[in-house]
């Protein structure tokens, strides 16, 4: 069976004759004759040569690729109408935007070249391959063939033998055995020949198979390509041609990307050609108006002006700001970026969203109706505030009632023979300015109270500077009148020397003798309460959706969170959705202040809610709001906003921004909080920097006082727009906090004259660069020892940055400077350190000055050049 032609072996293995006969005369077996018959042997040597020289191909090969894969990609916009189905030509001028809808297509391409000497070093590979294969097969089979006939061989000579000794008679039988034997025996031998070849046969066809079907597949593939080739030329022609007529009509097409991505969805044609006309490339840049909220991230920035989020921030990069995709970033930077990127920024205002929302903007409209005063009292410690407050309450609001008022609400209402008042019950300016800086004025009238036999006090001084720079007038209680060293003329004269001049004295300020602990006066102080606010015209709008103003609030264990509202305008009733700050809420119960159930509350009336889902802060303002889903929508994006974001708006005077806004004309006046160390310097000071007011700008000192910068100051700079200045004092713990939360600046200076270069240069607008003193460090002193070697040595505890040996230093005591100069030496245990950090306790000896002692502070600080800017 192996003994087969070359062409029939050439067949067999689907090789091509000549290759076959290329490879035998390689191989040594020197025949031309494709009908030569190809003996075990010439395939044994054929097999040889085919693995000797197996491989060699791929030698000598220059390195260089044999295929290389291009990738391209590309992006087009397809712009269809919403309404998919119509595309009648002209109805596209008709569509208005809002109907059309943009689908971003992207087109990835992928093709692979591979040299031609490969496929076809390639093709021969395969070949050898069949012909290693087959010939291995055939010799196989050859060998088993033989050896099988041997074995045949051996069984018949065993017979022989057995035949030759069997007797003549049984010969005739035992041949019939014998020859029925013989084919059985011989059978064993041949079929498992036959079985071989029939294998060898099947598996050569399967193999044969593959192979076909391989190279099928090959054949196949590459026509399939030429195909799509051919199509792909033709479609861009045509696409030419399409494009030079319609640029004829002065109207682009659309990239042919585009349509391709699409029409391998959808049918060919017609359908196609249709969708072709809805595809404008754009002749110009897109400039897109974008809307700015008043902070945005930069993701959302980048989808609102259709740029990926990696080129916004590139250009971010570009701009000097760094940015990831989730961060927030202001509004004054994402416009700036807006702009940048060539499109059209517009801001939106929360204000606008909440004028959006509600309808309402400004003051509300309607006829308006007077309404009573909200009067807060004010006063130095101990001068008899609360007593003055507990009294009027007790004898005004408890009056006649069985159990009294059960809980404190914040504030009340009482009556008068002129009138009803409401008065606000937190005594002392601080409540007061602090609720101011939280944008809510909600004071009409201050009562001032003035201990008759204590006078003016420093606190009487702030409180009426309070009430000044508010802008509220002002009534005097003269307290403690049933004293008997009680002196109401003396507080007439201190307060004259403040520019509270009483009536009597031609002023316009009301002084009422009257004592908190009988009573006595305090019926005359309502009604001049009453009068004042008479003279001041108050009104509300009642007819309109009621606001107000949070006065206090607190979580109720059984009732939830409960909140004083003061009403302003309208009327709120129960039921009633509410909004304020971030809580919302439907009313579920007023109360008034003796904690009775009320159902409406007016202009000016204190009432209890119950209902809010939160708690807001005091001075918040509230709302009655359609329906709460709304009341619900905004209390979100308030609450997404950071809670300080009112006082952040409402920045104190910074030196900075004064010359800006005096050329935007928005600050003639540029007012100060002076605080000094004494009262000289201070003086000095506020004078000084006064007298540099000139026909164009004035420069107000609104509050002066000595000691260390407080909460209060913090709160009046904030509420007044001033500049808060501290010569020779610091702010202390709580002030401090409370202006790097406001963003209040703080100036600190030791030497008048540099107060007034700068606050020379800020105003004139010519901000050289100039050396500021940067404290760097605090550290507390906590003991004092003496030393024969280093002189006096204060133990301390750096509390604050870090105090380094070569800097200079201050020494405070209470926030007041006391020694100003360097250090004679800085130590930890035993060793001379150059800088020790917070958290750390030193040894620090101070040059010149002997006089440190416990409690006392010591600043370290540095003095930087900063190159001022506008
Ligand atoms: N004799 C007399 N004593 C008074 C009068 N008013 C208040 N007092 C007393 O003065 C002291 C201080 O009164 P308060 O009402 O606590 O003073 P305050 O201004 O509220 O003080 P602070 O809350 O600490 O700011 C108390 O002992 C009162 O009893 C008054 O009219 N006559």
């Amino acid at each position: 069976m192996s003994q087969n032609t070359i062409r029939e072996f050439a067949e067999r293995t689907d090789v091509p004759l000549e290759r076959v006969v290329v490879q035998l005369r390689e191989a040594g077996v020197a025949s031309d004759d494709p009908d030569a018959v190809l003996s075990d042997a010439d395939k044994e040597a054929l097999l040889e040569h085919l693995r000797k020289t197996h491989g060699r191909s791929e030698e000598g090969e220059d390195g260089a690729p044999s295929q290389i894969t291009l990738k391209r990609r590309s992006h087009s916009q397809l712009k269809m109408p919403s309404g998919g189905g119509e595309r009648r030509a002209g109805a596209r001028g008709t569509r208005s935007p809002a109907s059309a809808r943009t689908v971003n297509v992207e087109v990835r391409k992928k093709r692979t070249y591979v040299k031609r000497s490969v496929v076809e070093a390639e093709a021969a590979e395969q070949d050898v391959h069949v012909l290693e294969r087959v010939l291995a097969d055939d010799l196989a089979a050859a060998a088993a063939a033989a050896e099988e006939a041997a074995a045949a061989a051996a069984a018949e000579a065993a017979a022989a033998e057995a035949e030759a000794a069997a007797a003549e008679a049984a010969a005739k039988e035992a041949a019939v055995v014998s020859s029925d034997k013989q084919p059985a025996d011989a059978e064993p031998a041949s079929e498992p020949e036959a079985e071989a070849s029939i294998a060898d046969i099947e598996a050569e066809q399967a193999k044969a198979d593959s192979e076909a079907a391989r190279k099928k597949e090959i054949e196949d593939e590459k026509e399939r390509k030429r195909l799509a080739a051919e199509a792909k030329r033709e479609r861009e022609s045509e696409e030419r041609a399409a494009r030079k007529a319609s640029r004829g009509k002065g109207k682009g097409r659309k990239k042919p990307d585009g349509r391709t991505a699409r029409s391998a969805r959808g049918p060919a044609g017609a359908a196609s050609t249709a969708l072709q006309q809805e595809f404008e490339r754009p002749t110009a840049p897109v400039v897109r108006d974008v809307q700015i909220p008043e902070s945005i991230t930069v993701g959302e920035l980048a989808q609102r002006m259709s740029v990926k989020a990696a080129d916004l921030i590139k250009e971010m990069m570009k701009q000097g700001v760094m940015a990831t995709i989730n961060q927030a970033i202001d509004q004054d930077t994402a416009i700036l970026l807006v702009e940048e990127m060539g499109h059209r920024p517009h801001v939106v205002r929360e204000e606008d969203l909440e004028e959006a929302v509600f309808g309402r903007s400004g003051e509300p409209e309607g006829e308006k109706v007077s309404r009573p005063p909200v009067v807060t009292i004010m006063g130095h410690v101990d001068h008899g505030k609360t007593t003055l407050l507990d009294y009027i309450r007790r004898a005004k609001v408890a009056a006649g009632e069985a159990g009294g008022i059960t809980q404190h609400v914040g504030a009340y209402r009482v009556s008068s023979d002129r009138g009803d008042l409401t008065f606000l019950d937190t005594p002392g300016h601080e409540a007061f300015t602090a609720m101011r800086a939280r944008g809510a004025q909600v004071t009409d009238v201050v009562v001032l109270v003035v201990a008759a036999d204590d006078g003016v006090m420093p606190q009487t001084e702030e409180a009426v500077k309070h009430a000044r720079a508010a802008g509220v007038p002002i009534v005097v209680a003269v307290n403690k009148i049933d004293r008997e060293d009680s002196d109401p003329d003396r507080v007439k004269t201190e307060l004259g020397a403040l520019e509270v001049i009483p009536e009597e004295w031609g002023g316009d300020t009301q002084f009422i003798p009257c004592s908190a602990l009988t009573g006595e006066g305090v019926e005359d102080l309502l009604s001049a309460i009453a009068l004042q606010a008479e003279l001041l015209e108050l009104t509300a709008v009642q007819d309109c959706p009621a606001t107000g103003v949070v006065v206090e609030s607190s979580l109720d264990r059984g009732r939830g969170p409960v909140a004083t509202v003061l009403i302003r305008n309208g009327v709120l009733r129960q039921g009633d959705n509410i909004i304020s700050g971030s809580e919302y809420g439907r009313v579920r119960a007023l109360l008034d202040e003796r904690g009775e159930r009320i159902e409406e509350a007016g202009p000016s009336t204190p009432a209890v809610v119950l209902g809010l889902s939160g708690l807001p802060e005091a001075g918040d303002e509230v709302l009655a709001v359609e329906d709460e889903k709304k009341a619900r929508e905004l209390a979100d994006r308030r609450r997404e906003k950071s809670r300080d974001k009112r006082l952040q708006a409402q920045k104190a005077a910074n030196m900075e921004e004064i010359f800006s806004q005096m050329q935007d004309q928005e600050v003639k006046t540029v007012n100060l909080v002076v605080k000094g160390d004494v009262q000289g310097s201070v003086e000095a000071l506020t004078q000084s920097l006064v007298n540099l007011s000139n026909e164009e700008v004035r420069i107000t000192a609104i509050s002066t006082g000595v000691g260390a910068i407080n909460e209060s100051d913090v709160n009046l700079a904030l509420a007044s727009e001033a500049l808060l200045i501290g010569f020779n004092v610091r702010a202390d713990a709580k002030a401090r906090r409370l202006a790097q939360e406001t963003g209040v600046e703080l100036y600190y200076y030791s030497i008048i004259y540099d107060a007034i270069d700068q606050l020379k240069a800020a105003i004139s607008g010519m901000l050289e660069p100039e050396t500021q003193e940067q404290i760097i460090g605090l550290a507390e002193v906590r003991d004092v020892f003496r030393s024969s070697q280093l002189g006096q040595i204060a133990g301390c505890l750096v509390v604050d940055g870090v105090v380094k040996r070569n800097n200079p230093i201050r020494v405070l005591r209470d926030s007041v400077v006391v020694f100003e100069g360097a250090l004679e030496s800085l130590r930890r245990f035993k060793d001379d350190v150059k800088e020790v950090r917070s958290g750390t306790e030193c040894g620090i000896g101070v040059k010149n000055y002997n006089d440190v002692r416990p409690g006392d502070q010591i600043e370290c600080y540095e003095r930087i050049t900063i190159q001022r800017s506008l």
